[in-house]
């Protein structure tokens, strides 16, 4: 298991050249890719259970990507996805789930019903509220993102004990953590904007979710994600 601090090692990403690894053999696969934030959260999930030992990381080069990850893995061709007890299953927020439920280590679903429905309220949320992100991009990004981050702001103040979305850290948090890293980055480097000013909840779940280790293990070089999100989506500050 990673300890607190050290770097996990991580493997090379495989490529169109590479051998698949033993497929089927019983190991416990989680394929990803460094950058994405969705493979992110599965594995995020894996680090927070302690799952290092049981749930292998196989990184895959997306740009490269080797013909037997469609063909004999994952059909749709997409990270994460998941090789457990002779199957593959894949959809990052299905997988926080189904590792959490199938693996041992700490609950990330809250039993408290308040909790847990905010929690789906707030997940059957997320896809859109990427998307708008991202339309930000190509507009006025701080006027049209503003709306959403002052949206977490007031998420993470309905419960009142501890800084994340339903007050302990939980999968919401993981499916939230990944665009929040991006947003967050990205407005400072390019557009100067600092997400957290006058949001002192949003500030501080930054804060904690970098106490995390099985967070901080999986967090992105700072220079390479500006670099892709300004050749990507932001060509135009290039
Ligand atoms: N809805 C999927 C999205 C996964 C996804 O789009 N992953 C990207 C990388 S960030 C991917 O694999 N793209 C490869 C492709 O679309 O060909 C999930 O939540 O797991």
């Amino acid at each position: 298991m990673a300890t607190a601090g050290v770097q996990e090692a991580r493997p090379a990403p495989l490529t169109s050249t590479s051998e698949p690894p033993p497929l089927f053999d019983g190991t416990t696969r989680l394929y990803i890719c460094y950058y994405c934030p969705y493979a992110q959260r599965a594995w995020i999930t894996r680090n927070y259970k302690g799952l290092q030992e049981k749930i292998k990381l196989i990184p895959i080069d997306l740009g490269n990507r080797p013909a037997w990850y469609k063909e004999k893995v994952y059909p749709q061709n997409k990270v994460p996805s998941l090789e457990h007890n002779g199957k593959v299953i894949g959809e990052s927020l299905d997988l926080i789930k189904y590792i959490d439920a199938n693996f041992e280590g700490p609950s990330l679903v809250p039993t408290d019903p308040a909790k847990k429905e905010f929690g789906e309220q707030l997940v059957s949320q997320v896809d859109s509220v990427t998307t708008d992100l991202y339309a930000a991009l190509k507009g006025d990004a701080i006027r049209q993102a503003s709306p959403i981050f002052d949206s977490f702001e007031n998420a993470l103040g309905k419960f009142d004990d501890g800084p994340f979305f339903l007050g302990q850290f939980s999968w919401v948090d993981i499916a939230y953590l990944p665009f929040i890293e991006r947003f967050h980055v990205v407005f400072a480097e390019v557009f100067k904007h600092d997400i957290t000013e006058g949001r002192p909840k949003l500030r501080a779940f930054i804060e904690e979710v970098n106490k995390i280790d099985a967070y901080t293990q999986t967090r992105f070089d700072r220079k390479e994600l500006v670099d892709l999100y300004k050749r990507r989506f932001l060509p135009q500050q290039q």
